[in-house]
């Protein structure tokens, strides 16, 4: 299928988004740039690299149904039919303790950090699946993929992760009854739960946090490089039996406190 895949891609000016739309493109897909304005000479700098008939940029805050509507109108309008294949990969990571020295967590802090990682995720999911349903089914009767990004956050929340880890427990919670409502419209919903990668997300905590981090993973004793989880993106996409289920790729590594 990753020949003929015609992808919506969030986040993916940047870090893990940014190898999936690479993957798929180098597979022979169609890739649309699903991310914000700010990112619009990332965008540009990927579409000069793997060219302008195979990714297109379609600014985008995944928390805004409009900007959804509009991307996924843009694989229509440029003559590649609705997509079939959606991954999210926008998000956003915050360190604040429940009550830390300053006072109780900014509850206007949790609340975005929800309304990007989770809603904005359900907020493809949703508008996605309809494009997807109108698409005539392959033999095994299904009509596209939904893949979604949590974090081994969701289960190994760190101290100061209690908003991130709820988004993404949440996005966990959601990827089995999903994958069951749309089982009448052939779409799958997966979801990938990556340990630590080399991303400007990571690159921003403090370099002594990276420092432990990349020594502890148990094997291979090292961050994980972005093109490995375009590596899974491209096997759940081509694994008709993948459905429903949160995959980690994490080296091994659990989060201690
Ligand atoms: C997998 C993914 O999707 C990506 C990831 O999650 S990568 C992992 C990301 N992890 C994080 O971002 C960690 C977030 N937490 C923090 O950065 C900091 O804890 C914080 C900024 C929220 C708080 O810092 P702070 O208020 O200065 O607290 P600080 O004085 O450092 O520590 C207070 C106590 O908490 C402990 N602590 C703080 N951060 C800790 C941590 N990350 N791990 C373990 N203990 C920690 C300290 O050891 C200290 O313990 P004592 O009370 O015994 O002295
Ligand atoms: N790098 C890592 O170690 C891990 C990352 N993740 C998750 O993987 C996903 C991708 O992370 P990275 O590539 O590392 O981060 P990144 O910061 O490199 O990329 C995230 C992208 O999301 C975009 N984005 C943020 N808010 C948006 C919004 N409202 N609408 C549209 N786009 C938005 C950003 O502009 C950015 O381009 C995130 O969901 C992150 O939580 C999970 C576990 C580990």
């Amino acid at each position: 299928m990753l020949s003929k895949t015609v992808s919506l891609v969030t986040g993916s000016a940047s870090g893990l988004g940014r190898a999936t739309v690479e993957r798929i493109v180098s597979s022979g897909g169609k890739a649309i740039i699903c991310d914000l304005p700010s990112q619009s000479s990332l965008a540009d700098s990927i579409i000069d690299s793997l060219g302008s008939d195979n990714v297109k940029f379609s600014p985008c805050d995944v928390t805004q149904s409009s900007d959804v509507t509009a991307a996924l109108d843009l694989s229509e309008n440029s003559g590649w039919g609705p997509v079939n294949c959606a991954v999210s990969c926008a998000g956003i990571a915050t360190a604040s303790k429940t009550l830390g020295r300053k006072g109780p967590h900014s509850l206007e802090m949790f609340s975005n950090v929800l309304a990007v990682n989770t809603v904005g995720t359900f907020n493809v999911i949703r508008l996605a699946s309809e494009r997807m349903s109108t698409l005539d089914p392959d033999d095994n009767g299904q009509r596209g993929v939904i893949i979604n990004t949590a974090s081994i956050a969701a289960y190994d929340g760190q101290v100061g992760q209690a908003a991130y880890a709820a988004s993404k427990g949440a996005i966990v919670g959601l990827t089995l009854p999903c994958a069951r409502d749309l089982s009448g419209v052939g779409v799958r919903v997966m979801t990938i739960a990556p340990g630590l990668f080399l991303t400007p997300l990571l690159a921003g905590l403090p370099e002594k946090v990276q420092e432990e981090m990349g020594k502890q993973i148990p094997c291979p004793r090292r961050l994980g490089d972005p093109s490995e989880f375009g590596k899974l993106v491209e096997s759940i996409i081509e694994n008709p039996m993948l459905n429903g289920e949160v995959i980690r790729i994490d080296g091994g590594y659990r989060m201690p406190p």
